[in-house]
């Protein structure tokens, strides 16, 4: 039985082949190395091709025993799909919608999609169940839950049984530094610190201190990408269980502000990082905090690197890396 994990050359998914190559999986990796890196896929056999094209994937589930597939490939930047939401809606609706109707056809039923924090919009201050309501105030999340509303559909009709794991902030890389972050623009704080800490950047701005949280600025959940990628392990093997699967916030239901995290980012590395400040980005919620229990319970997901200076460690590895090209 082969997975298929399209997006695996990104940050998230290369971090999952990674895991599944080290757990003896048979695995293809499919991506247009859009926003991905082809040195970032470290094992595997890898397909270089959109997921939008029919004949390519018609192509991949006709000649491989696939049974699982995992989907990373999306555009996420909140900014960019308000101002361009054309290409969110294209990338991450209708390729998507594709994906599934093409697994339904070759009788593929499993599947997990990364989800976001962003399908909930604006939230309390209390940590977020999946029971609340899902009301997304960007296209960006509206993308990923009109996906989340097609993956019950298509459960209903089709028995397609899928996990859709919600995410909050995805930080950290691997701990040998092998793989990690690249993003660019980068738009995540704790690899924007890192830069202004390595001198790449002159200055981390802080969108904010005004916002009614303790110390004003921000707070978020940081949720290390190794533990992303375990739950991401056992949701699959659930599937092969039988497991039907549902919607599943990834966090470690505490939360981190901004003030705090550049506090970490100064721990970590020794170095001095120059901050600036500036006034609020538009659509930051001021809290953002899971409550995984439901992963907990359903999966026996248990995070290893919760703590935020563990992250920002293996985050920092990564930024100080050697020869890498920029
Ligand atoms: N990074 C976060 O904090 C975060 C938080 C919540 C959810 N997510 C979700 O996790 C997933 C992965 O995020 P990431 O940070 O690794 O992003 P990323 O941009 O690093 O990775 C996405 C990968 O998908 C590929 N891709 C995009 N469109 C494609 C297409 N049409 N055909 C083939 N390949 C395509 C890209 O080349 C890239 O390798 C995304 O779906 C994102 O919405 C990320
Ligand atoms: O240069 C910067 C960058 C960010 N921030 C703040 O840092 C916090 C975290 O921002 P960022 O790292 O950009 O993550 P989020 O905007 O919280 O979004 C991430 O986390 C969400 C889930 O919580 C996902 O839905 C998104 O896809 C993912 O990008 C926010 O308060 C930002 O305002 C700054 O102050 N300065």
């Amino acid at each position: 039985m082969t997975i298929l994990v399209i997006g695996g050359a990104g940050f998230i998914g290369s971090h999952m082949v990674k895991r599944l190559c080290e757990e003896g999986e048979s695995v293809i990796v499919l991506d247009n190395l859009s926003t991905g890196f082809r040195d970032a896929v470290v094992g595997g056999e890898f397909i270089f091709g959109d997921f939008g094209s029919r004949a390519l994937l018609s192509d991949i589930f006709r000649t491989h025993d696939i049974d699982t597939v995992m989907h990373f490939a999306s555009f996420i930047q909140v900014g960019e799909s308000v101002t361009a939401p054309a290409k969110y809606y294209l990338n991450n609706v209708s390729n998507t919608l594709q994906l599934l109707d093409l697994m339904v056809e070759h009788d593929i039923k499993q599947f997990v999609f990364s989800s976001t924090a962003a399908v909930y919009g604006n939230t309390g201050s209390e940590p977020i169940t999946e029971a609340h309501a899902c009301a997304p105030i960007n296209p960006y999340g509206r993308t990923k839950r009109m996906v989340e509303e097609a993956l019950e559909d298509f459960n209903r009709a089709y028995g397609l049984n899928f996990f859709s794991l919600r995410y909050f902030n995805a930080a950290g890389a691997d701990p040998m530094a092998r793989i990690g972050e690249r993003h660019y623009p980068e738009t995540h704080l704790i690899p924007l610190v890192l830069q202004a800490a390595s001198g790449r950047r002159d200055a981390i701005t802080v969108f904010g201190r005004d916002y009614p949280t303790p110390d004003g600025t921000c707070v978020r959940d940081y949720v290390h990408v190794d533990d992303l990628c375990e739950a991401h392990l056992l949701a699959v093997r659930a599937l092969r269980k039988g497991h039907k699967g549902g919607f599943f916030n990834l966090g470690n239901s505490r939360g981190y502000s901004v003030a705090e995290v550049i506090e970490a980012a100064q721990r970590v590395t020794g170095r001095p990082i120059t901050v600036w400040d500036a006034e609020r980005r538009a659509g930051d919620p001021p809290v953002l905090v899971a409550d995984a229990s439901a992963a907990v319970d359903a999966l026996s997901w248990v995070a290893t690197k919760p703590h935020l200076d563990v992250i920002v460690e293996d985050a920092w590895r990564w930024e100080r890396k050697k020869g890498l090209k920029w």
